[in-house]
């Protein structure tokens, strides 16, 4: 990927967070001395084919105008809403028309590599059909029925777990978001709101690294990454 093309990302952040039980929404939570929104937010705009960011955030949000990033000439902000989905539609109407591929990744997940969205950006060059950085499932799947016991076992063939950044020409994504909202669908990521429009989304194969914070426990695991990553960077500074 050319450093010439340069992609908008909308960054939604206005969750709170209801399954890490924590007393401030999870994006705020502080891992190797950095908010996990901080640790995204600068592997973003660090990468050469960003342009700049739209965070998305709660209308109760005190805690990011306190962040050195909010005076970033390249972070821009913007009103969320009830669900996810709602945020999104809400960054992307932050957007100029002129923009013709949008970016939309988790604030939730700081983990993700450079390497992986430069594969994910290189759909751009082949045409008009976006996609979802994924990986695969690796263990043995199973269907429960509602008494808690196993209905059957799922093929793991073609099945994979849905990450972000995922990536649409914007105008595809708006209206498929604005339909989806307009008939009660629920969607829980970008890609089932085109999929719910009929149209095709790419599966790039990401690491499986690139985790959410979710839970308690994924504070550990997002801190063991993320000191790899470190350690990985410092290793090629000095080589
Ligand atoms: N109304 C919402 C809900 C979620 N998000 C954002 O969407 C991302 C992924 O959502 P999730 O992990 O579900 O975050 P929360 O909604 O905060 O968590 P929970 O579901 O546990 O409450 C997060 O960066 C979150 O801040 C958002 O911008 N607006
Ligand atoms: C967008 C997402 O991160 C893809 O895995 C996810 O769908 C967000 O919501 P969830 O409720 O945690 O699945």
């Amino acid at each position: 990927m050319s450093t010439t093309s340069q992609f908008p990302v909308i960054l939604p952040a206005a969750g709170i967070g209801k399954r890490m039980q924590s007393d401030i929404p999870k994006q705020y939570l502080v891992i190797l001395g950095k908010t996990i929104i901080e640790h995204t937010i600068t592997s973003l705009l660090s990468h050469p084919n960003v342009s700049y960011v739209v965070i998305v955030l709660s209308s109760n949000d005190t805690i990011f105008q306190t962040l050195p990033l909010a005076s970033n000439p390249r972070v821009k902000t913007t009103l969320g809403g009830k669900e996810r989905a709602d945020s999104v539609l809400a960054g992307l109407q932050y957007l100029s028309a002129q923009e013709k591929w949008v970016l939309v990744h988790d604030a939730a997940r700081p983990c993700l590599k450079h390497d992986d969205l430069s594969n994910l950006l290189a759909l751009t060059k082949s045409g008009e059909t976006g996609g979802i950085l994924a990986s695969p499932v690796r263990d043995t799947m199973k269907r429960g029925d509602s008494n808690g016991t196993i209905a059957h076992t799922e093929s793991r063939d073609n099945l994979w777990h849905a990450l972000t950044p995922q990536l649409f020409p914007l105008q595809q994504l708006k209206s498929a978001l604005i339909e989806a909202q307009q008939k009660h669908v629920p969607i829980t990521d970008e890609a089932s709101a085109i999929e719910f429009v009929n149209q095709n989304v790419l599966l790039v194969e990401g690491s499986a690294s690139n985790i959410k914070v979710t839970k308690p426990e994924d504070l550990m695991l997002a801190e063991f990454y993320l000191s790899q990553q470190a350690n990985q960077a410092h290793f090629k500074d000095h080589t």
